[in-house]
């Protein structure tokens, strides 16, 4: 497509729960969109990054810097008649920041789709038409109780599975609840964002003792980089080790497998550069028999519309992350994904199916990066 102009656009939605992980609670997401509108038709793209830099060392503010110095400059500086797939290239020289070159990636991608009258789904394969969705449920101010009645509510809409977020004193006592209200049919598994020590032993006691209560994964118990701890440990429990914030590319999910760090992968397009890094991360494992599902990152229906396509690809066999709309919003930026028997139906319109109801971006602000 050939570019006119190239926009930040920056909204907050307030979230329906807090959503407290280990690294923090949020109250709001903080959304950053990148909007292209191009000669042909327009594209919308969704930065994950969370605002400050806890989940991994990008963040929203540092992403919205580089998109506008570095990346943006780069990208139309042969021209402005460009393929999605030539970002990457474009970009070759610039290491990391995977976050805000998704966005940038997704954005042209979605305009070149919408241009040639396809769906992301058509366009990345997709075998299923509809998604089975797994439900992230954080960890709640109201401790066991609140954790009870939210999966109770969570069960009773349809959620085919439950991941609950564990922390250093919040981990053995609300599994173990879970296990004991819900029974050991509940297909449950935690995910810990890095947030225990391989060198400390009562957080590898604690992992352990998770690893006795029948969870379908432990997700990135350790830091992204301690591939050979994470490696040590999952020769050491039953339960498969998933990881999430350590896969940054398809290179690095290569490395990680090879290692026997993980046995399952959780991909994030938000996380990994975009649709064509996703696509290579998805055929790496498929080609290794290692199962994948998608995660997610408290996208609007901007980044969750991504998701969905990703998650109907044929080696997305586990369920994911991808919740409904109103898991987090009670009004969502598009038109809401709605949950219907456990799943969410792929969009099938051109490109990723969805764009910003103009009632929500009235709120938003906007940055001209080309124009
Ligand atoms: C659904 C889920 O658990 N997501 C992430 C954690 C997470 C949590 C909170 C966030 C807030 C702002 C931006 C990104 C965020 C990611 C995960 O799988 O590890
Ligand atoms: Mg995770």
């Amino acid at each position: 497509v050939t570019v006119e102009r190239l926009e930040l656009v920056r909204v907050s939605l307030p979230l329906v729960t807090p959503f407290r992980t280990s690294f923090g609670v949020q109250h709001e997401r903080d959304a950053l969109l990148v909007h292209v509108r191009a000669r042909e038709a327009q594209g919308w793209g969704e930065c994950v990054t969370p605002a400050a830099p806890v989940y991994s060392e990008e963040y929203t503010g540092g992403a919205a810097h580089v998109l506008e110095h570095q990346l943006v400059p780069r990208l139309l500086a042969p021209g402005r008649t460009l393929r999605a797939e030539d970002v990457g290239l474009r970009l070759a020289g610039v290491r990391g920041h995977r976050m805000a070159r998704a966005a940038l990636e997704s954005a042209l991608l979605d305009a070149q789709l919408r241009a040639a009258g396809r769906s992301l789904a058509v366009h990345l394969g997709a075998t299923r038409d509809r998604v089975a969705a797994g439900v992230s449920v954080g960890i709640p101010d109201g401790g066991i109780p609140e954790l009870l009645e939210q999966v109770e509510g969570y069960l009773d809409a349809g959620y085919v599975r439950v991941k609950a977020k564990v922390a250093r004193g919040s981990d053995v006592a609300p599994m173990q609840a879970l296990r004991t209200r819900f029974g050991a049919r509940l297909r449950l598994q935690v995910d810990a964002n890095a947030g225990y020590d391989p060198d400390t032993p009562a957080d590898v006691a604690a992992l352990d003792a998770l690893d006795e209560l029948g969870l379908l994964q432990i997700e990135q118990p350790f830091a992204p980089d301690r591939l050979l701890a994470h490696a040590a440990h999952a020769a050491r429990w039953r339960t498969p080790v998933c990881l999430d914030e350590s896969i940054t590319d398809a290179a690095r999910a290569v490395e990680a497998l090879a290692l026997r760090a993980c046995r399952i992968v959780n991909v994030k397009p938000g996380r990994v550069g975009g649709p064509f890094e996703t696509v290579r991360i998805h055929d790496a494992c498929r080609d290794r028999g290692i199962p994948v599902w998608c995660g997610g990152m408290l996208e609007t229906g901007i980044g969750r519309a991504l998701n969905v396509a990703v998650a109907a690809m044929p080696g997305f066999e586990l369920p994911g992350d991808t919740s409904a709309s109103d898991r987090y919003f009670r009004e969502d930026l598009t038109d809401p994904f709605v949950l219907v028997d456990g799943h969410l139906a792929v969009p099938t319109t051109p490109g990723i199916g969805r764009e910003p109801r103009d009632e929500v971006l009235a709120t938003a602000t906007r940055l001209p990066l080309a124009g």
